[in-house]
């Protein structure tokens, strides 16, 4: 579904991503692994369009992705749920969640019911400003937000960094939900071994700024986790 081909990329004159290679199958739920500064949340932002690539290929289904924009890489189905959620603090919860709708294929101008019935909580909130939500409401607004879009991948840059172990479970119930009952595609970094293992059915290990090792999760062995993750 989604093939990253020789990536390289640059800060500057410091390289991050060194002839990255990478495949996400269609259907499955693929975490990204790897220490801090190892490149996951730069690979996610080339995919995105946020940052330009040096060289190399990103291709969403046969279509390549690195000539076009970011706004144009969302209309083709690629929900984004950053690092650090990036909600806007100002809008409502309504105002937030209704950002997408220009990019949905029905052109829908109501949000969902769905969104409110997998994060009932917003529903609640809906005339509330973002960020005056708590750090695990606004993730879950953030999710809902790129859910909007409908997308066909959903993108989620460590969901759960700081956020309380019962919104862990539940943004957790949520991807295992959309992917078996909607076959979602969901691309997910993440730095929690045991989330990553109840949620994930493939990995792909990182080092800097390359793919070490990929493989289904339950051989995501100890001696793989000593040698790429433990610190
Ligand atoms: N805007 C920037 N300018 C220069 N270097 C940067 C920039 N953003 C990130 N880097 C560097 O690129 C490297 C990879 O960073 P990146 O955020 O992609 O890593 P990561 O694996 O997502 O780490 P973390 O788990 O801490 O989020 C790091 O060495 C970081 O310092």
């Amino acid at each position: 579904m989604i093939q990253f081909s020789q990536l390289n990329q640059k800060y500057g004159g410091t390289q991050i991503l060194w002839n990255l290679d990478l495949e996400i199958k269609e259907g499955e739920v693929t975490c990204i692994m790897g220490r801090n500064g190892v490149g996951k949340t730069t690979l996610l932002r080339c995919l995105m369009g946020l940052l330009s690539i040096h060289s190399g290929d990103i291709i969403l289904n046969g279509q390549s992705l690195v000539s076009l924009s970011a706004e144009a890489r969302a209309p083709l189905g690629v929900g984004y749920v950053p690092q650090g959620r990036d909600i806007f603090p100002m809008l409502t919860v309504e105002e937030n969640l209704r950002i997408g709708l220009p990019i949905r294929k029905d052109k829908s101008k109501c949000i969902p019911e769905k969104i409110y019935d997998l994060f009932p909580v917003l529903k609640e909130m809906l005339n509330r400003l973002g960020g005056d939500l708590s750090g695990g409401q606004q993730q879950q607004l953030a999710i809902a937000r790129a859910l909007v879009i409908e997308p066909r991948v959903l993108i989620l840059d460590e969901p759960n960094e700081g956020i309380q172990p019962n919104i862990v479970r539940q943004i957790g119930d949520v991807i295992l939900k959309l992917n078996r009952d909607e076959n979602l595609t969901v691309i997910l970094v993440e730095q929690k071994l045991g989330f990553a293992r109840r949620v994930g059915q493939s990995f792909r290990l990182m080092e800097k700024g390359r793919i070490v090792a990929s493989s289904a999760m339950d051989q995501l062995n100890d001696a793989l986790i000593k040698q790429y993750l433990a610190v």
